[in-house]
């Protein structure tokens, strides 16, 4: 199981201290009893015991979470999927509540479908470079694949579609998709094709191709109908440096970063995943705005907003889904926040 996963795990903290004025501020200005004050929830590892000597206590709170997580897995997804049941539930009867007053449903509780029918071609391509295999662990294998779903999904519902092809698809990855996902039922998948080999990457158009890669000064200022984007399909947590930028300096393609700069500021690296690239670009492609896409699809936290766990909760479930969270989020997408 991954640490993604074991991150989100989220606990009750009943020993919680009193939370600081800062965060007190946040909540409600009517709080004014320790009785009154909403609950606070804690990652597992925030109550790790002192660190060992030579060890520092962010590096030991992530070993402890790591051995907390491993010890405790079952009984973790057994609360998991209570709160799933409780939240499902919880949503259907405010739904019913709204339907019996026949009441008009407010926008946060009606989800958005996971395609959309009104969809019209976007007429630029977008190859997924995933020839970088060897270069990969398994886990990392893994998290690609997951993020190629999620790229696939991203195109089923945005309002215009590209033409995506996963190219190098041999190896590790397409024995995932094999086994592990084969219900996944990838090859039927429509404006997704996946191609054994590179030559769609390296026999293309140079003059109609563009490989995005934060590793350059040249910025993308828009996504244009009969052009080809070529996205890095590779979870390498920025190891292998300038990659994308060496093999597209290799083949003459030109090359560009998506620009960031220009319209948020990001904290830490700007190195994205293929599938904030992918779902960037085709949200851009529909609203014609860069901002409005880097909102909507990076996490709160990457831009600088506080992120789920940071915000305070109260004893409602429902208040999950009443937070300020990116779109991806909002439709049930798993956080990339580890994946790069
Ligand atoms: C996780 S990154 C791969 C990082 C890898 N070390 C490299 O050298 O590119 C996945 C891909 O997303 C694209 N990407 C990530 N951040 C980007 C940015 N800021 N601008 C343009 N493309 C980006 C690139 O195509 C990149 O290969």
């Amino acid at each position: 199981m991954s640490e993604e996963i074991n991150k989100d795990i989220i606990v009750e903290n009943p020993a919680a201290t009193e939370p600081s004025s800062e965060v007190t501020n946040l909540v409600t200005k009517e709080s004014t009893t320790v009785e009154d004050r909403p609950k606070f929830k804690k990652r597992i590892g925030d109550d790790a015991p002192p660190p060992p000597e030579g060890i520092s206590k962010s590096k030991w709170k992530k070993i402890w979470r790591r051995q907390q997580f491993v010890e405790h897995k079952e009984e973790y997804s057994q609360k998991r999927r209570e709160k799933r049941k409780r939240q499902k539930q919880n949503r259907r009867s405010i739904i019913q509540g709204f339907k019996d007053r026949g009441e008009e449903i407010p926008a946060e509780y009606v989800r958005p479908p996971r395609k959309n029918v009104n969809q019209k071609p976007a007429g630029f391509s977008i190859l997924l470079d995933c020839g970088f295999d060897d270069l990969m662990n398994e886990k990392e294998v893994l998290s690609l694949s997951n993020q190629l779903t999620r790229a696939y999904a991203a195109n089923r519902r945005a309002d215009h579609y590209a033409d995506m092809t996963v190219t190098s698809f041999n190896k590790r990855l397409e024995e995932r998709f094999k086994v592990g996902l084969v219900d996944s039922l990838h090859e039927t998948w429509p404006n997704f094709k996946f191609v054994a080999d590179e030559t769609l990457i390296t026999e293309g158009d140079k003059d109609k191709m563009v490989y995005l890669t934060a590793d350059t000064e040249e910025t993308l200022d828009k996504i244009e109908a009969g052009m080809t984007y070529v996205v890095g399909g590779i979870v390498d947590k920025n190891r292998h440096k300038e990659l994308c930028l060496n093999k597209a300096k290799s083949l003459g393609i030109p090359v560009k970063k998506l620009p960031i700069d220009e319209f948020i500021k990001i904290d830490g690296r700007q190195v994205l995943t293929t599938t904030h690239v992918v779902q960037l670009m085709l949200k851009y492609f529909d609203t014609k705005d860069w901002k409005e896409a880097f909102e909507s699809v990076l996490p709160a936290r990457k831009i600088g907003l506080p992120s789920l766990s940071e915000l305070p909760v109260s004893d409602s479930e429902s208040d999950d889904e009443h937070r300020e969270i990116p779109a991806a989020a909002r439709m049930g997408e798993p956080s990339l926040k580890k994946d790069i």
